[in-house]
């Protein structure tokens, strides 16, 4: 079939890929992939469109199309840079590396913040004998309202419609479980490494892949945590079981703390809210305070 268009059309669609400088997206109504490029004015504007993004876009005979606008977007992550995201698969070994609940809690603030839901996928447990601990952790988080997964069969069925993105430690198994998830994906990324002469997490492509009904990202999410919570109300709201019990605190500003009449420290001391949650939080506390007091240090200065 010949594709034909009048000059300057004005299409909507998604941006699915980014390498070299073009971005491809994927028509709304054609289902047809473009290239494009983005104009100096988004330069100057300070946004760069990025991968899961939602554009308008020109497009002209002979020519690559040009990308007009963005629309504002729901969330987005930094490295990989993807916007727009449904889900994050969050894998966690059980060991080679160690499992860390301190972790897995950094994770969950981050996405949860974010308004991305976590989906908790445990690697490794074949090379245990005894599940009991991971038993416990299981039933524990998923009174908080986590989901779990062991087997990746089940994770697949989390697709359709959304946008999933997968992160983790490294070493946790996230190349092995997306191999299993999407061989073909993986191919596709090592032959644009090698195109491009790069690694294959060093690469500055990003790409969504439309799997079992929904868009994958290829490249795992940090290793690395930085977390953008503000303040204490922000990382009240990342513990949901917290921010449940917050609601009866006489104060509503309250820290959970030191002031009276708060409803969260009985709630831990009933093992209501696990303590190795509280513990994270106030850990977190004191790391968002420490991020603050620099901020205002470095004012001053200027
Ligand atoms: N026994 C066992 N080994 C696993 C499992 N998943 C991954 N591995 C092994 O763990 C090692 C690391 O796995 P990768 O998939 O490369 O880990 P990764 O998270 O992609 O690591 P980075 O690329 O460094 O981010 C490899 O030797 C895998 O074979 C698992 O479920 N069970
Ligand atoms: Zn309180």
């Amino acid at each position: 079939m010949e594709l034909w268009y009048n000059d300057n059309m004005v299409k909507f669609g998604r941006i699915l890929k980014s390498l070299s400088g073009f971005y491809y997206i994927k028509d709304k109504s054609d289902g047809q992939v473009y290239q494009t490029r983005a104009r100096g004015n988004f330069r100057q504007k300070g946004t760069k469109p990025i991968v899961g993004d939602f554009a308008e876009f020109s497009i002209a005979e002979q020519s690559e199309g040009y990308v007009l606008s963005i629309k504002a977007r729901d969330n987005f992550l930094v490295r990989p840079p993807i916007a727009n995201i449904n889900q994050a698969v969050v894998v966690m070994s059980a060991i080679e590396p160690n499992f860390s609940l301190n972790l897995l809690d950094r994770f969950l603030v981050l996405l949860t913040n974010k308004g991305i839901k976590p989906l908790i996928y445990l690697s490794k447990l074949d090379l245990l004998d005894d599940l009991s601990y991971f038993e416990t952790v299981q039933a524990d988080y998923q009174k908080i309202g986590y989901q779990f997964f062991t087997d990746w069969h089940e994770i697949l069925k989390e697709f359709p419609d959304k946008v999933t993105v997968f992160m983790g430690q490294t070493g946790v198994g996230k190349s092995t479980l997306l191999n299993k998830i999407a061989p073909e994906m993986s191919l596709a990324t090592q032959e644009i490494s090698y195109k491009l002469g790069r690694g294959r997490h060093t690469t500055r492509h990003v790409e969504l892949f439309e799997i079992n009904g929904g868009l994958i990202a290829d490249t795992p999410g940090f290793s690395s945590l930085d977390y953008e919570i503000a303040d204490q109300p922000e990382l009240n709201g990342a513990f949901p079981e917290i921010s449940a019990y917050s609601f009866g605190c006489k104060f509503r500003e309250c820290t959970h703390t030191h002031e009276p009449k708060c409803a969260v420290k009985p709630a831990v001391a009933s093992g209501n809210i696990l303590s190795s949650r509280y513990d994270n939080y106030l850990l977190f506390l004191t790391e968002i305070q420490g991020k603050r007091e620099t901020y205002k240090k470095v004012v001053k200065k200027c």
